[in-house]
């Protein structure tokens, strides 16, 4: 293959430089002049394919189905009509986003050489497009690429995306047993025509349909197909109408099968009269809504549930009549998107079981093919009914017992017949909905009374980055963010046979949140209410684009290792930059709504999810690399502490702190957590401990009191604190499984805040009892960073081996004070960090910019010394 060629086209179609592309649900889809170099290279991918794939033909086509007429899109058709295989749409990812045109070659080479494809080898491509004016320009694009790699490329012109699906299927089957039909336009006519009729099997269909195409190709394509029609025969009677494939901007306006499921009403013009059967096709015709206006209640949809409950209450009929229940099994394949009575309308009285995958045709298709015989819409009415090989030689040469048994085996084969089997076709479906209704002889009504849908409410939410919305169970329960379920649960408690879900498209950069309830008010106002906890946790992301890439990974942080002076993460220096952030754990500015746990004597309060949140995101968005946070440790004497009494474990404390370390985590924020305060606040401290021990001591009264010492020296308090230690670092945390001591989002504790005797600097933290507590915690923690958290650098525990990290604060800035405790910490082959500073002025000091400049300097020309200053508290947040 020649690399040259396929650079030399490459440069006509350009792909928007920085712009990220992916393969989704409907393959890459957005406005059509960003796709130019997209097709070109999805060219470069289906000549791979089908080379992969022994030279059979793969299919591409070129629609944007339901999106408006500005906007297009490219997918690939595998051999057999299916969707592309999953691995592929990473490759097809690749290929696209390769950042220049000398890369994608050597990517293309580089893919080709990995999956084993022989280049010399024949490849061949088929392509179909919509209406779209776009589409000419993109099929060149194609065009150009299949040219440049050798590959055979015919062009079926303008088609819909089910007729592109059975050529490509047609191709590949051609002249063997399991030929799929005549490879041409005129074959799906005559295919699908003769099955209609077969399936009737001399029943008539009763009263005219009027079929909405959307403006698409539907119109074109379905009136091709009445051209062959035998009305006479069928009574089948349709009008055609938003046919005009000549102003492509109306394509999908204000009509369509997209605009009356989401829109729940019937296209304003021409509008239906009471009691006529209507249906709409979307822009590319694979999707089918079917609706009539009752002339008492008004519009009512049939949208993809009840065409599934249909077609499988129907299908299960004639399997029964066939007397192939025991030998067949049929089931119903759903999304979460399927009406909660359609589900159980087929689980308890159609007696058929239900699956339900993620969105996205190709996870139902999958799904289908492990049933005789598979039954799969979305309720947006893309689907269709997949019958097995076996179930298809079964219908054929099961010997029939009565003429009733014949009657159904060869309704059953002429349907195997009439539906598409490569992919969801509104045109297909369409015919069997007729042939149903008219065996059943039912009208739009009798098919309306099956079941009573439940209220439902689909809405779009605008957010920021749709990643951050991870699903699991089939997209029923969001994984990510954190905790966002368990809002929403909370929510659909509170309403009569509710459910709601939310999830990020996979077509649009938006999540959708759909609701059901007992009633339309109910529905509504859970949708809306849902919509919100969406936004907010959106928004909260959204204030740090940054910090998206690792809440995507969601991999464990690297430890924080010290060499020397310096501190490592993954071979690499790291630098210890952010704020001083102590009410994390508990805080106390907030008065929390009546009910919530709240300490009045203290103003205690445990700060929401959303605001822990919100200071990692924003952390992460100024570039900071870690968070100094006094109450992920420090949590004692306070009725919402840890440890509200000596050795009592309050449990309910750890949900916000288990909170704030994940979050972190998540962020790429670490922690460094003091385990003592200096000082009798809020959140407790040494004074907690030594009036358990029976020092009746307050700071108020006592800081002076050489009593205080006790803290440090007296066994029983010095146990007691150990034993306090081990809870907190044997914690595991709920939401990441990890104790404090394994996570290393924690990268250290400290000893203490401001650690002091009972003279105002004195630095009286006692080196025997430093060492105790670090190797105290080393052995429960042995990967963590140990810091010293003295008030001030006490040249007699820079031996301490087990001491990684010197700190001392800053109140007032003082430059000689730190470029003394710089020297004596690196000289001891230390890390120095500033802990606190006071950032406002408000005690005089050196100027900040001194003091900046000093550190820096200190930092760039003795380039062994850590030093990084750290951003003063943050109470605000
Ligand atoms: C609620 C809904 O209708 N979602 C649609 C829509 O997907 P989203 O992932 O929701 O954007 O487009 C898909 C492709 O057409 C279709 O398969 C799916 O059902």
């Amino acid at each position: 293959m020649d690399r040259e060629a396929i650079i030399t086209a490459s440069t006509q179609h350009n792909i928007i430089p920085g712009r990220v592309y992916k393969y989704g649900t409907a393959g890459f889809r957005m406005s059509a002049d960003l796709l130019d170099g997209v097709t070109f290279r999805v060219g470069l991918l289906a000549a791979l394919r089908s080379r992969k794939l022994n030279g059979q033909a793969i299919g591409v086509m070129i629609t944007a189905s339901h999106n408006p007429a500005v906007d297009n899109g490219v997918k690939i058709v595998d051999p057999l009509g299916d969707m592309l295989e999953q691995e592929w749409e990473a490759y097809a990812t690749n290929l696209v986003n390769a950042p220049s045109h000398g890369e994608l070659v050597e990517y293309f080479i580089k893919l080709a050489d990995t999956l084993k494809i022989d280049l010399a080898s024949p490849g061949k491509v088929i392509v179909g497009r919509d209406t779209r004016p776009s589409g000419i320009t993109l099929v060149t694009a194609l065009a150009d690429s299949l040219a440049a790699t050798n590959t055979t490329f015919v062009d079926y012109k303008i088609l819909t995306t089910p007729q592109l699906h059975y050529l490509t299927r047609c191709v590949n089957t051609a002249g063997t047993p399991g030929a799929y039909g005549e490879v041409s336009e005129a074959g799906y006519y005559s295919k699908l025509l003769e099955a209609f009729y077969r399936a009737l099997r001399g029943r008539k269909v009763s009263g005219g349909l009027t079929v909405d195409c959307a403006n698409g190709v539907g119109g074109p394509k379905l009136n091709e197909l009445l051209k062959r029609h035998d009305a006479q025969k069928t009574g089948l009677q349709v009008k055609v109408i938003n046919d005009d494939v000549l102003r492509p901007e109306i394509l999908n306006l204000d009509c369509g099968a997209d605009f009356v499921k989401t829109r729940q009403r019937a296209p304003p013009n021409p509008k239906p009269a009471p009691g006529e059967r209507w249906c709409s096709l979307d822009g590319d015709a694979d999707r089918l809504i079917y609706y009539w206006v009752d002339p008492d209640t008004g519009f009512f949809m049939l949208d993809g549930d009840r065409i599934a409950t249909l077609a499988a209450s129907f299908i299960a009929d004639l399997s029964r009549s066939a007397g192939l229940e025991h030998q067949l099994r049929i089931g119903v394949i759903q999304t979460a998107y399927a009406n909660g009575a359609s589900t159980k309308y087929i689980e308890q009285h159609l007696q058929l079981p239900v699956v339900c995958t993620p969105t996205g045709v190709k996870h139902l298709h999958h799904a289908a093919c492990s049933f005789d015989i598979g039954v799969y819409f979305e309720a947006n009415g893309h689907g269709t009914v997949l019958f097995s090989p076996t179930a298809v030689q079964t219908f054929k040469t099961k010997e029939p017992q009565s003429p009733a048994q014949k009657d159904a085996l060869d309704i059953l084969s002429a349907l195997a017949d009439l539906i598409n089997q490569t992919v969801g076709d509104a045109i297909s479906d369409m015919l069997m909905v007729e042939v149903i209704l008219a065996h059943k002889a039912w009208t739009m009504k009798d098919w309306a009374l099956t079941y009573k849908d439940l209220p439902n409410r689909l809405v779009r939410v605008e957010v920021g980055n749709k990643d951050l919305f991870q699903t699991t169970d089939a997209e029923r329960k969001l994984s990510h963010p954190v905790g966002c379920q368990d809002e929403i649960d909370k929510e659909v408690k509170k309403y009569t046979a509710a459910r709601s879900f939310a999830r990020a498209s996979g077509t649009e950069n938006a999540c959708r949140v759909y609701a059901e309830a007992a009633t339309r008010s109910e529905a509504d106002e859970l949708a809306n209410k849902v919509a919100v906890i969406v936004l907010c946790l959106s928004l909260l992301a959204a204030t740090s684009t940054l910090a998206v890439p690792s809440l995507l990974k969601q991999t464990r942080l690297s430890p924080v290792v010290r060499q020397g002076s310096k501190l490592l993460v993954d071979g690499k220096q790291w630098k210890s930059v952010g704020p001083n952030v102590y009410w994390l754990g508990l805080d106390e500015n907030v008065t929390p709504p009546a009910g919530e746990p709240y300490d009045p004597s203290t103003k205690s309060s445990y700060p929401t999810k959303e605001r822990v949140t919100e200071v990692m995101a924003v952390v992460n968005a100024l570039g900071g690399t870690m968070i100094r946070t006094h109450t992920l440790g420090v949590s004692t004497g306070n009725p919402l502490s840890i440890w509200p009494k000596q050795g009592v474990v309050n449990e309910e404390a750890f949900n916000i702190i288990d909170w704030a370390v994940y979050q972190a985590g998540l962020y790429g924020v670490r922690l460094l957590v003091p385990l003592v305060d200096n000082y009798d606040y809020y959140h407790g401290g040494k004074y907690n401990f030594l009036r358990w021990a029976g020092f009746d001591l307050t700071q108020a009264r006592d800081s002076n009191n050489p009593q205080i010492q006790q803290f440090y020296t007296n066994a029983t308090i010095v146990s007691a604190f150990k034993d306090y230690i081990k809870t907190l670092l044997t914690h595991r945390n709920q939401y990441n499984n990890l104790t404090y001591a394994e996570d290393p989002t924690i990268f250290a504790y400290e000893t203490g805040n401001e650690l002091l005797g009972p003279v105002w600097g004195d630095m009286n933290c006692p080196a025997d009892w430093v060492r105790d507590i670090a190797k105290y915690v080393k052995g429960l923690a042995p990967n963590k960073l140990f810091f010293d958290g003295t008030y001030g650098i006490n040249k007699t525990h820079l031996s301490i081996e087990e001491v990684d990290v010197f700190s001392d604060h800053f109140y007032p800035t003082n430059n000689a004070k730190l470029q003394a405790g710089i020297k004596a910490v690196e000289g001891a082959g230390r890390v120095y960090f500033a802990g606190e500073y006071d950032w406002v002025g408000q005690s005089g000091g050196d100027s900040l910019e001194s003091f900046f400049s000093d550190s820096r300097e200190q930092s760039r020309s003795r380039r062994r010394h850590f030093l990084e200053l750290i951003w003063e508290e943050w109470p605000g947040l």
